[in-house]
């Protein structure tokens, strides 16, 4: 369970509440217009950005103020974050130790991660020798690897064509359902939703309201929503 508590979040003048609760090994699409706070919601979570006011509580832990790397969830970003100069298996094993001295059994679970996203034989590759595709997997191995509780994705695969686009999605579902990792998803297609999604968190004017499921709430939209939808 991870809880935000009568949280404020600030940017600038832009202030977002939200007062919500997350279970385990649910997916969790987040939407709402441009501007609404998507981002500023997940950077709270991640630890990127400070809370104002308010508790993050994990298993009823306070982690408020616990650095990025001390909180149990890891991130997803939209350009893959992969170092150009490291190898498939040295982006993938930064995962793991961040000084890349991994020994035999952690080598092992890159190469098993790399083969559960269909990269088996790309270990020595560095990332401009490989499609987008193929790159947005090298950042997925990397987030199974680290097998954390919870997976936040931004927009993800944003760049990727449809298909490509849904087998990515399938695939990041596939492997949280598999770890039993919640998913937090921001993202812009409402097919998205009704594609992965369990709950949707609805983001608007100033507020990240709590998780509501996904099928009703999009089958019969509130009118904020539903004038979102369009
Ligand atoms: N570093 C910053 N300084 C000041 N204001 C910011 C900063 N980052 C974001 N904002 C403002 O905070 C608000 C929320 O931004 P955020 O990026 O969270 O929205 P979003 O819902 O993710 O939008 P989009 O769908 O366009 O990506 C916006 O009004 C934005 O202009």
């Amino acid at each position: 369970m991870l809880t935000l508590e009568t949280a404020q979040i600030t940017q600038g003048s832009f202030t977002l509440h939200a007062d919500l609760t997350l279970a385990p090994a649910q997916t969790y699409a987040v939407i709402g217009p441009s501007g609404a706070g998507k981002s500023t919601l997940l950077g709270a979570l991640c630890g990127f950005i400070p809370l104002r006011a308010g508790r993050l509580l994990w298993q009823g832990k306070d982690i408020t103020q616990a650095a990025p790397g001390a909180r149990p969830m890891t991130m997803l970003f939209q350009d893959n974050n992969l170092f150009p100069h490291l190898s498939v298996m040295q982006n993938v094993g930064l995962g793991l130790r961040p000084d890349l001295r991994l020994g035999s059994a952690e080598q092992t679970r890159v190469h098993e991660a790399l083969d559960r996203v269909g990269l088996q034989g790309m270990a020595a590759r560095k990332p401009a020798e490989l499609s987008g595709g193929q790159q947005s997997r090298v950042a997925l191995a990397r987030v199974l690897v680290q097998a954390r509780p919870l997976v936040l994705l931004d927009e993800p695969f944003a760049a990727l064509g449809p298909a490509l686009r849904n087998d990515m999605l399938d695939l990041v579902a596939a492997l949280a359902a598999e770890t039993k990792a919640a998913l937090i998803m921001v993202t812009h297609a409402p097919e998205d939703v009704r594609r992965i999604a369990d709950q949707v968190i609805f983001v608007e004017a100033g507020t990240a309201h709590p998780p509501q499921p996904a099928a009703a709430l999009m089958d019969n939209p509130p009118d904020a929503l539903r004038a979102y939808l369009g």
